[in-house]
């Protein structure tokens, strides 16, 4: 089947001048044909074995203890065995180590603090529906191969404007469209009751439910799900997992949402890898993906239906009104599903803002702040936003952040790198005004310092504290 899409992808990947009236260089928008990234022999078994290497050899050497020697597999979409959740080395007791509170966040409150990182690792994700729908797994090793070309237009994207527009997915995009609009059309006491505690806990965000910068409302309502813990007969394993909220849906439509949650993942996971380039100072794919491992469990994906302006008037009375504020995204990757709408705009490294296009059957791929460290500052996490649609209108979309292990840092080389670029570019435009995993002014040496985890947390409970 794989041999299949590949022939039917023979066509060289297309790539476009996409964000509108730009010319193309810094700000084009490459346009990805995912199929077209294997080649004929992806599936020799040799290559299948996994072992994971180490990746932070200056991290401490608990961190590694947490690790399984074969990649456990849980399916909970399938069958929901509990014994898969230990690591084959015995677990180390809960960190007592010196947890250095974050610097980002001094008015936070205490709880905030007292998260550990040696939580167990969460079980990994097994994609377990039909291999012919997906090509691409989480759970298994990188045994994507990519063609060469193919690979350096990817990174030379990353690196530019980092947005890339993605075909060739398999992902139905349309189905997944239809799939929100019934979701948000159900009746609000439905979704109220299906609500969670906060916007990084699963259910439903009812409109001005959370804001990522405060002087904004962002006129819109969401819906948040994962990895389904409900059905793992398990335990979640840090404060942003959680079991999944489900309002009134058939099950068709709650196992598309699965499967969707699954696709995009692969999707990413494979993005990811390929964008480790392996080379002096780069993290290797299979670094990557032992970075990566169990981070799906906790990784959101969030479902958007964005408001006309002068919708909900009573709302935030004379509070500037958006759909989403001005923020680069904190994670790896983030995986976009939109309608035709449009209003997700990116900024450009000068200060100017670009449309994105929003174009049938397309996904787009955002390079986040983590991943940008991660790369020393190589790959870059654009500022974007989303402007609300126009009168008459809404705009329906799907957003998968995609994280990285809960107790992931950054090699210390790495930051290094990474503030230094950020200084260098300080110069340029800045980032005030734009809410980042660490802010401007603040060092990235403390990525390497600091879980990825325990910083997005302090940075989730901003945003919920935004309630209009
Ligand atoms: O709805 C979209 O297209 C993107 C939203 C976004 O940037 C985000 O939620 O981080
Ligand atoms: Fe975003």
């Amino acid at each position: 089947m794989l041999r299949e899409a590949i022939a039917a992808a023979a066509a060289a990947i297309a790539v476009a001048a996409a964000i509108a009236g730009q010319s193309r260089g810094e700000g084009a928008v490459p346009l990805l044909n995912i199929t077209t990234l294997l080649t004929s022999q992806p599936d020799r078994p040799a290559e299948r074995a996994y072992a994971p290497p180490r990746l932070h050899t200056s991290a401490p050497s608990t961190r590694h203890q947490l690790r399984t020697s074969t990649p456990p597999r849980l399916c909970p979409l399938h069958t929901p065995p509990a014994t898969h959740l230990h690591a084959s080395t015995p677990l180390p007791p809960p960190h007592a180590t010196s947890y250095a509170p974050p610097r980002l966040h001094a008015s936070a409150p205490s709880t905030r603090h007292q998260l550990r990182t040696s939580t167990p690792p969460p079980p990994r994700l097994h994609a377990s529906a039909p291999s012919t729908r997906h090509q691409l797994r989480t759970s298994t090793p990188p045994h994507l191969q990519l063609r060469t070309s193919t690979l350096g237009r990817l990174r030379k994207a990353a690196a530019s404007s980092g947005v890339l527009r993605v075909v060739g997915h398999g992902v139905d995009v349309d189905g997944m469209l239809d799939v929100a609009r019934r979701l948000f059309s159900l009746p609000e006491d439905d979704k109220l009751a299906a609500s969670g505690s906060g916007g990084f806990s699963r259910g439903y965000i009812p409109i001005g439910g959370e804001s990522g910068l405060a002087q904004f409302l962002e006129l819109k309502e969401g819906f948040c799900y994962g990895w389904p813990w409900e059905q793992a007969n398990a335990t979640p394993s840090n404060p942003i997992a959680a079991a999944n909220t489900w309002p009134p849906l058939d099950s068709s439509a709650k196992q598309a949402l699965l499967a969707y949650f699954e696709q995009s993942i692969a999707l990413s996971s494979a993005l990811s890898r390929a964008l480790a380039g392996g080379g002096r100072g780069e993290l290797t794919p299979a670094e990557m993906a032992e970075l990566l491992a169990g981070g799906e469990t906790y990784s959101l994906m969030r479902l958007f239906r964005y408001l006309p302006a002068d919708r909900e008037p009573q709302l935030a009375r004379g509070k500037p009104r958006t759909g989403s504020s001005p923020h680069t995204d904190w994670h790896v990757l983030t995986v976009i599903l939109q309608d035709r709408t449009g209003g997700l705009q990116v900024r450009d490294k000068r200060g100017k803002w670009h449309d994105v296009p929003a174009l049938a059957g397309e996904l787009i791929v955002l390079v986040g702040d983590y991943m940008s460290a991660l790369s020393g500052g190589v790959y870059h996490a654009p500022v974007h936003r989303v402007l609300l649609p126009e009168a008459g209108l809404e705009r329906y979309s799907y957003t998968l952040f995609h994280y990285p292990r809960f107790d992931a840092t950054v090699p210390l080389d790495a930051s290094r790198r990474a503030s230094k670029k950020q200084r260098r570019l300080a110069g340029g435009t800045t980032r005030t005004g734009v809410n980042t995993l660490v802010p401007p002014g603040l060092d990235l040496t403390y990525l390497s310092e600091q879980t990825f985890g325990n910083l997005l947390h302090a940075k989730w409970l901003d945003v919920v504290s935004n309630r209009a």
